[in-house]
């Protein structure tokens, strides 16, 4: 295997723009509180669910790089943590992890507000425990979710399934599925649908599934699907993931089915050039950003497969992969993508001036255009 890789130019962005040099989000991290000030009205996703269930580290792990046994030793969360990861992702909403003991139903818990501006309500259930309880919980909280607004998408994450065999996933998937339908055909809630995912922090279908509740929140995904197809097809690239850099989620790709795999070897990649470009790419004071403008990269497998990562935007990357015949074409696929970022561009600078000149509230339909980081003109 051969790396090719380019060093990012270290200031190309500006100090006050460039990724903070953890590549983490040490100092935008959240706060901690009692309960939510109503001036908040970023875009939220809710993490919800019984305790010890898996939430916290759903959170650590896919937006905060932990490792996933570093999350046994993660503790009890007993206040609501709002995690607003806007300044440094493409998704700009914030992540509020609810603990599992609490009761959100409470008189004094303005649960109504919490509701308005939520885009996605995760529910993790633990699939290695007796899920009856947190079925029960899963009923009450949507139901009431739904009353007070029928726009969130509901999300149930069946968490910790590295710990089945795949006939057990299944079977689990599929009574979960069922029960948790029929409580709410039996409350009459027909209309409200839930979406569901096998999910583990041990592998990739974490982010896999997040990447999924994301795009949800996305209203220019066609946009950028037909985007990503145009360009594959125009270039021999056989697929093209376009990734939030810092959490791996992707949050678009071209209309070919996902495997796994190719999921996975494009999140390896994204590891490799953001710990390489963290050596050897920051200036010798530490300054400068592991990934700007100029990052790219590509790597030659002994498959005759070729991954191609280019920047699109200070948040954003596409990652490609193809064979080396179609690698040939390198300028032809260059100048391809020179439209496509450029493309891209307009589509998020016309999203951010359609939400920069409306005021309309959140909760509003608009909530789900202003759920993204537009890509400022400064860095373009
Ligand atoms: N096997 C396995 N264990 C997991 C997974 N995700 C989380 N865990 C473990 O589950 C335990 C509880 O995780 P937390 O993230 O603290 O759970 P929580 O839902 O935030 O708990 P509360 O804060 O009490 O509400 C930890 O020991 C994690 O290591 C998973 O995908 N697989």
């Amino acid at each position: 295997m051969s790396i090719q890789y380019e060093a990012p130019l270290a200031d190309s962005y500006g100090v006050a723009d460039s990724f903070p040099k953890d590549f983490g989000y040490g100092e935008e991290e959240g706060d901690i509180e009692d309960s939510p000030s109503p001036s908040d009205s970023k875009p939220r996703i809710l993490l919800m669910g019984l305790r010890r269930s898996g939430k916290s580290s759903i959170q650590k792990v896919v937006f905060h790089k932990m490792s996933p046994n570093e999350t046994l030793f993660l503790e009890s969360t007993n206040k609501i943590y709002k995690d607003d990861i806007s300044s440094s992702s493409f998704v700009n909403f914030q992540i509020w992890d609810f603990p599992g003991q609490v009761d959100f139903f409470d008189p004094t818990f303005d649960y109504e507000m919490i509701f308005r501006g939520t885009g996605a309500l995760i529910f993790v259930i633990d699939a290695q425990d007796d899920y009856v309880e947190a079925l029960g919980r899963l009923h009450l909280t949507v139901s009431r979710a739904y009353r007070v607004n029928p726009e969130i998408n509901f999300e149930v994450f069946i968490h910790k399934v590295d710990g089945l065999s795949d006939d057990h996933k299944i079977e689990t998937q599929r009574d979960i599925h069922q029960r948790a339908n029929d409580d709410l055909a039996d409350a009459s809630l027909e209309k409200l649908h839930l979406s569901f995912y096998l999910t583990s922090i041990y592998d990739h279908s974490i982010f896999e599934a997040f990447s999924k509740v994301v795009q949800k929140l996305i209203p220019q995904l066609p946009t950028l699907e037909n985007l990503l197809n145009i360009f594959i097809s125009n270039s021999g690239i056989e697929k093209a993931f376009l990734f939030d850099v810092v959490s791996k989620i992707y949050i678009a790709t071209d209309s070919s089915p996902v495997d796994m795999q190719s999921y996975e070897l494009c999140c390896d990649m994204i590891d490799v050039v953001i710990d390489v470009s963290c050596i050897y790419g920051l200036k010798e004071d530490g300054s400068g950003s592991a990934y700007d403008k100029e990052s790219m990269a590509i790597i030659k497998l002994n498959n005759t497969t070729v991954l191609y990562l280019k920047e699109v935007t200070r948040f954003l990357a596409l990652v490609c992969i193809l064979r080396e015949e179609s690698f040939e074409r390198k300028g032809l696929i260059d100048y391809n993508f020179h439209c496509f970022r450029k493309a891209i561009h307009e589509v998020f600078e016309v999203g951010v001036s359609t939400s920069r000149t409306s005021n309309q509230p959140i909760g509003t339909p608009l909530m789900k255009t202003v759920a993204l980081n537009g890509t400022p003109r400064s860095t373009v």
